[in-house]
């Protein structure tokens, strides 16, 4: 496997704050890398010098070995959260007219069927539903047919099955050999989408692996679930951490804990066992939930 992007030993400092702090990172040809973080962890500074936007402090990024130029920008596709369009544009003429900027372009017609925008062509883009919007800011990201897609938490906001519908255009980017950075803070989407996870935290990054790696990695016990209240005020005699409503245990040997729980005259009539996740794994190595 080879390397479409490398960082090396990346920095960037703000007046008095280091947002990235010596990152290094290579993202292999054909991958999808989720880089995940909480609040402030540097994940926007990374990627926008990634993309080629912003200038590092030191360090080096190369694509494909070369630094990056003006090649770079034909190769890149960059889906912002908010990218400024024209007011009065409708979904076609904003397509045509970042079309106009590359030479190197995607039929409109496939883009547009594989986007799933026929329906909207002819509407201003100010009227798009949040997920026909997405749909048209990831075309307008496709548009120069690039081998590189930066896609920075593409389905923010959007309700579940807009979400969901949005990852199926996603693996057909996938599925044309396309290799795909994405940001998000939801760990479904990380989980459902990549292959290979980076989890950074005050500038650095802190994990890297497939999901399955990374979790068996840092875990080999599973989370016993009951309600909170099942177990309100022996919380720390059966070492149980509340979170919301559910109370969770830790747990290297379920057989003897489930034991345990009946022998305290605890009811099992809700509990839950569930192996670890991704979500587990980022409270575990920040500190903080992904969504402050
Ligand atoms: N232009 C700037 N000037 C000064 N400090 C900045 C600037 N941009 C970012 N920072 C600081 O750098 C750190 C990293 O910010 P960054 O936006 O990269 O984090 P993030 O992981 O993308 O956070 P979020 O998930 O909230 O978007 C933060 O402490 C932030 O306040």
């Amino acid at each position: 496997m080879s390397a479409i992007l490398t960082a090396r030993e990346l920095r960037k400092r703000y007046r008095g704050v280091t947002a990235v702090d010596g990152l290094n990172l290579d993202i292999e040809e054909g991958s999808c890398l989720g880089l995940l973080g909480p609040n402030g962890a540097g994940k926007s500074t990374t990627i926008e010098m990634l993309e080629g936007l912003l200038q590092p402090s030191s360090g080096e990024i190369r694509f494909r070995g070369r630094p990056l130029d003006q090649h770079y920008r034909e190769r890149v596709g960059i889906q912002f959260q908010n990218t400024a369009l024209q007011d009065f544009l409708t979904v076609r003429e904003n397509l045509q007219f970042f079309a106009a900027l590359y030479k190197r372009r995607r039929s409109l017609d496939e883009l547009i069927a594989g986007c799933h925008l026929e329906e909207y062509l002819d509407r201003d883009h100010r009227r798009l539903s949040g997920g026909q919007r997405q749909r048209m800011l990831l075309a307008i990201a496709l548009i120069n047919d690039p081998d590189l897609v930066f896609l920075d938490e593409p389905t923010t906001g959007l309700d579940p099955q807009a979400r969901r519908n949005f990852w199926e255009l996603v693996q057909d980017v996938r599925r044309r050999g396309k290799t795909v950075l994405l940001t998000t803070h939801y760990m479904d989407e990380a989980y459902e989408l990549s292959d290979d996870i980076a989890i950074m935290d005050r500038g650095r990054i802190v994990a890297r692996g497939s999901p399955q790696q990374l979790l068996s990695e840092h875990f080999s016990d599973s989370v016993l679930e009951l309600p909170a209240a099942e177990i309100k005020g022996r919380e720390q005699e059966l070492s149980a951490v509340t979170r919301g409503d559910a109370a969770e245990i830790l747990s290297a040997d379920v057989n003897k804990t489930v034991q345990k729980l009946l022998a305290a005259g605890v009811s099992l009539a809700q509990l839950k066992i569930r192996p670890r996740t991704l979500e587990d794994l980022f409270i575990s190595l920040t500190g903080r939930e992904l969504r402050a």
